[in-house]
Formats: structure tokens, sequence, C-alpha cells
């Protein structure tokens, strides 16, 4: 593996004359101390570690060579280690600090998330109420919003990668099956999206071509015609905002194929009490052509989310309490 973008680490010397300088180090693997395991994959562990330099807590997560080979992953690894390179400067992302390897393995030293999955939270609630919905659905835009202005579709959104910090703020995982977009739609300058700022306008240039995904959160689109795009992030950020307040996904039947054919259908329902104006935004999200659904700009200003303060007020203020 090339070791490129990677960020490596500095530390403050001085030379012969007393003068400060920085000197970069590489970290490698005795210069952490390893602990519990925070989660498993088909080729990649995840541990929390102390860097015993700095005494300072991170989630490593450990990638197996020999089976990311024999598994053909080799693009998936690379595509989350430069979607996470892009992706530096967001409270609300996990952060890549650097990578290292040995013989065997290969290391990404990452944020670590103290405060568990968002689906730990709501599974213990049953339901988040309004205010909860509103702030930690904002979080989640925000973060949305700011990955795909640096041309990354997350394409596996879903409350499992929702991690919390000790803060009870937001910290959205697990890039390995992003999409990074070519730089033309990217966002920045002169690569705003057209006059409408309709996400899928351009549609040839966002369009990304590969399967992935959990079965209750794809989006119809990667199921009829296989193609993500941005708005595919946004149904599933729809399907979030229904489970937060519902306590259940919109689309989940006794199978996968049963669950894609909901879906396909546009077959879901509100419980009764569902909050009307939540119901509202969630409708204008869940619609079946990715082209029609509310574009970010417009899910921001929408009254569900009236009195969030957008921007880095969000990511300053107090957690509301889980109730
Ligand atoms: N796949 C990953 O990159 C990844 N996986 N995990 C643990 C998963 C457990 C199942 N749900 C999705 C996340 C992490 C990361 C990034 C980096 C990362 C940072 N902090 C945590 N923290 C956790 C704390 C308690 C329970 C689970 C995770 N976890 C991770």
């Amino acid at each position: 593996w090339k070791e490129r973008g990677a960020a490596v680490a500095t530390r403050q010397d001085v030379d012969q004359n007393g003068r400060p300088v920085s000197k970069i180090v590489k970290k490698g693997v005795n210069d952490f101390h390893f602990g519990r395991t925070l989660g498993e994959g088909s080729y990649s562990t995840v541990l929390a570690a102390t860097d015993r330099q700095v005494h300072r807590e991170y989630a490593v997560k450990v990638l197996d060579k020999r089976h990311i080979i024999k598994e053909k992953k080799v693009k998936y690894v690379n595509i989350e280690k430069d979607a996470l390179n892009r992706l530096t400067e967001h409270p609300g992302i996990v952060r890549l600090y650097y990578t290292f390897q040995d013989e065997r393995s290969l290391y990404f030293v990452l944020d670590l998330a103290n405060g568990g999955e968002l689906l730990g939270h709501l599974k213990k609630m049953g339901t988040f109420d309004e205010e909860c919905t509103r702030f930690y659905g904002a979080q989640i835009l925000d973060s949305i919003a700011y990955m795909h202005s640096k041309g990354i579709i997350h394409r596996d959104l879903k409350p499992e990668n929702v991690l919390l910090d000790e803060q009870m703020h937001t910290k959205i995982t697990d890039f390995g099956t992003a999409k990074i977009l070519d730089i033309r739609s990217a966002g920045g300058p002169g690569t705003e999206g057209p006059a409408s700022g309709d996400p899928m306008d351009g549609a040839e240039q966002e369009r990304a071509v590969s399967f992935v995904g959990t079965a209750e959160y794809v989006s119809p689109e990667l199921l009829t015609d296989k193609n993500a795009c941005k708005a595919s992030d946004l149904w599933a950020f729809g399907c979030i905002l229904y489970q937060l307040l519902a306590g259940r996904p919109p689309f989940k039947a006794g199978n996968e194929y049963q669950t894609f054919q909901k879906i396909v259908a546009l077959d879901y329902h509100f419980p009764d009490g569902f909050p009307p104006v939540a119901r509202d935004l969630i409708e204008r999200l869940l619609v079946l052509d990715p082209s029609k659904r509310l574009p970010i700009e417009h899910i921001k200003s929408h009254p569900f989310f009236e009195g969030i303060q957008w921007g880095m007020g969000l990511w300053k203020q107090k957690a509301p309490r889980l109730r």
C-alpha cells in the first residue's frame, strides 16, 4: 500500500543550536496500547487504543492485508482512506489522523467515539422526542452536507454508523462503502450545483455505479438502476428521521427481498400520533424519484428544523438529554 496523503505525526524537537524544529515521526503499532474491541468486519477489527507518548485515546482500525486481497476489497480500502482524507475538517465525521502498516496489517488511527452508537441509545429509549430528533437530525444533516460538498456519498448511512462522542454529539463513521465523485461535482467554487440547486441536475456527473448499503436504508434508485447519487444519502436520512421518532425504520419486512419490494413500492405508513411537521419533511425525502427529493438547503429551512442554529453553533451547543 502506498502511504499517500496520510498525515504523519510530528514531534517538537530542538536542533543543536536549541532552535525548535518539527520532526516528522512515523507512528507504529508499538506506539499504542490496544484495548477493547469496538467492532469487527470481514477484513478489519476496530480497537480502542492509547497512544503511549501523548496518552491520548483513539480508535484504531486494523485491516488484514491477506483478507483484503483474498476478498478483492483493495479498491474499497483505498476509497475509504481517500474519502477520510478529504473529510478532515468536520466535527460530525470520524477523523483519520494517520495510517501506518506492518507486514500483516494496515492501521487507520481514527477519532474514538466513546458514547457508542445512536442506535443503541434509540433502542434503550424506544423512541426520541421531537427535540432530540431535531438536534440529532440536524447534526447528521450538517455532516451529510459537508460530505457532499467534498464530493463524497456515504451510501450506507444508518443509525449503527452514527456514533456519539463524550459530549453526546454525532460522529458518522464507516466510509468503506463511500463513493468519491469526480472533482467537478465535489462542490466549492465553480462546481456549484445548477441554478435549481437540485442535487440531481447534471446527474451524469453525480452518479456512482456499484451496489452497496443495508436493506432498510437502501434507496429505490440503487435497487432499480444500481445508481447511487447524493440524493441516495437523503433517502437514508429520511429513513433515520422516521426511525428516531417511530422507533423502527419505515421499510422493514420479513426478509431483504420483501423489504426491497416495500421500498420500490413506497409502501410505508406513519404510526398514529406521528408529529405532523416531521411527517411533512419525511414525505418530501422518501420520494422515489431522487431528483424530486428536497435538496439539503431546503431541508435546513423546513419548519421541522425551526430554531436550529446551523454551522459551528450546532456543534458547540449542549446536546439535549435523551428522552
Ligand atoms: N468500520 C469502522 O470504520 C468503524 N467501526 N467502528 C465500530 C462500529 C461498531 C458497530 N457500529 C458501527 C461502528 C468504529 C469505526 C471507526 C472509528 C470508531 C470510533 N469509535 C467507535 N466507538 C464505539 C464505541 C462503542 C461501541 C461501538 C463503537 N467505533 C468506531
